[in-house]
């Protein structure tokens, strides 16, 4: 008896012939078209193009907060699209962790508690198990004494990097980071860029990153350039 074909696993994200536009009729503008990627788990894309081009567009799709027009998107063969708002909040809760250009950092809730959420919203771990990872990550992100302090005693960059540990804390299958390091001094900025790496590689996450940055991209696996006509080798 033959033993069945053993089939690819799938991309962890397929990006299939995605359109976006905004408006409608005569008004309707073309963001971009004929999108195509795949990124693999633990592989590091990053995403470079012009201003305005749709490059925070595109990573709002990946993460199902935008909808499209046309095409797909898949994470690990599942179509995000077909996913009503209560689903896809669920599908990101458990699979992605995204850094903002704007931090989103709740200001009445300390450091940690901030970093904490995505692990207390996933009943992830016991209480302890919760603070000693929270504990880890701000160390990681060199907050490590500063977990019991509200968002507005800190600096932007210190934001920026409280945003990047909640965005790892629940070692997300789908990282996906909007000029993460734009905020940030060269040393930290490296320093962020080494922990997303990090993550990638560690666990298997695939890292899509938007970056004016040539150092950040400089980091990735594939450098892709956006454009209204498609996404291409930069
Ligand atoms: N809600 C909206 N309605 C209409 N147009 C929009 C809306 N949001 C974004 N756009 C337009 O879509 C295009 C893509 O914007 P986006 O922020 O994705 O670009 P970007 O490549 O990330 O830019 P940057 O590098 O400057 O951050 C822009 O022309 C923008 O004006």
């Amino acid at each position: 008896m033959s033993l069945p074909a053993a089939s690819t696993p799938p991309a962890n994200v397929q990006v299939v012939d995605l359109a976006k536009r905004y408006g409608t009729g005569a008004d309707a503008a073309t963001v971009f078209e004929q999108v195509n990627l795949e990124v693999a788990a633990g592989e590091f894309v990053a995403i470079v193009g012009d201003s305005g081009v749709g490059k925070s567009t595109l990573l709002n799709c990946l993460a199902g907060l935008d909808r499209w027009d046309q095409g797909q998107v898949l994470h690990q063969g599942q179509d995000i699209g077909r996913l009503d708002e209560a689903g896809l909040a669920v599908w990101r809760r458990a699979h992605v962790g995204f850094v903002f250009q704007a931090f989103h950092v709740l200001p009445h809730l300390s450091v940690a508690q901030n970093v904490a959420l995505p692990l207390m919203l996933l009943a992830r771990g016991t209480p302890a198990e919760q603070d000693a990872r929270v504990q880890a990550m701000l160390a990681a992100v060199g907050l490590g004494d500063r977990g019991q302090r509200l968002p507005q005693q800190l600096s932007g960059g210190q934001l920026q990097r409280v945003a990047i540990a909640r965005a790892l804390v629940h070692r997300p299958a789908l990282l996906l980071a909007d000029e993460p390091t734009g905020n940030l001094d060269p040393d930290t900025a490296a320093r962020t860029m080494d922990l997303l790496v990090a993550q990638t590689r560690e666990a298997g996450a695939s890292l899509v990153l938007v970056t004016h940055s040539p150092d950040a991209a400089a980091r990735a696996d594939r450098v892709l350039r956006l454009t209204a006509r498609g996404i291409a080798a930069a």
